[in-house]
């Protein structure tokens, strides 16, 4: 069956998908797949699927934001994806936590839009513990920081007047704040499948720490790289349990 928007046949769409926002990541991530092929690139949503170490996998970007990138999940799912990943980058609350560390994120709180309109207020976006477990795992297997815990989803990238309670999701705990997990976590909770994500830190989202945004940096490229590695090394272990 044809996915409307993604533009891809429900027979090409493995258990295991990687979801990242940028198409040009997800060619990036293509690269480190056995017999690699591109299938769709529509709108934002960039497809390709291979294999990694025997493993089926696709990979897909969402773009920026909860309403696409929910679209984006409900087709993937809706073409057979069991287990979703998202690779992502967010912003960072804590100096300890600079850019280029990893976190892998437990639980996004719903600072978003988009998920009140398909569950109550309250419903938890919540990670898979075995997709958070391999995820964490994978990470600690390699060189750099990772932490794991609760990150934000927010729809505003930037500020207008009224105030982001940055302050107090860092008082709270929050790790970082990005764009989609919210979504992700929701949405495969209501549709039975797993999800978890991983995210590199690219800076600064505390309005005390922040500096100019600037995510095209090699400590960032660098970082990106080595998530990609964990979240497919994560995926070789999910597949061997
Ligand atoms: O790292 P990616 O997937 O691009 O996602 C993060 O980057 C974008 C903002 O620049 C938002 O989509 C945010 O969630
Ligand atoms: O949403 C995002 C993504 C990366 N960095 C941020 O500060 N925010």
């Amino acid at each position: 069956m044809l996915m409307p928007i993604l533009q891809v046949h429900s027979e090409d769409i493995p258990d295991y998908v990687i979801v990242c926002g940028d198409p040009q990541r997800a060619e990036i991530i293509s690269r480190k797949l056995d017999s690699a092929r591109e299938l769709a690139f529509s709108r934002e949503y960039r497809t390709f699927a291979g294999e990694i170490q025997g493993v089926p996998v696709a990979v897909t970007s969402h773009g920026v934001g909860s309403p696409g990138a929910a679209v984006c999940f409900e087709e993937l799912i809706r073409a057979g994806a069991k287990t979703i990943i998202r690779v992502g980058t967010a912003g960072s609350y804590f100096a300890e936590l600079p850019a280029g560390s990893l976190v892998v994120s437990t639980a996004a709180v719903r600072a978003e839009g988009l998920t009140y309109q398909l569950v109550p207020q309250g419903y938890p976006a919540v990670a898979d513990s075995q997709v958070v477990d391999a995820l964490y795992a994978s990470a600690l297997e390699t060189d750099g920081l990772v932490r794991k815990g609760i990150t934000v989803t927010l729809d505003a990238f930037f500020a207008g007047v009224e105030e982001i309670p940055h302050k107090k999701y860092k008082q709270a705990g929050v790790l970082a704040v990005e764009m989609e997990i919210a979504a992700l976590y929701v949405i495969a909770s209501l549709r039975g499948i797993r999800a978890g994500a991983i995210l590199v830190l690219d800076g600064f989202a505390d309005a005390d720490l922040a500096k100019e945004y600037n995510p095209h940096t090699d400590i960032v490229a660098q970082a990106v790289e080595r998530e990609i590695h964990v979240a497919l090394q994560a995926v070789v272990k999910l597949a061997a349990e």
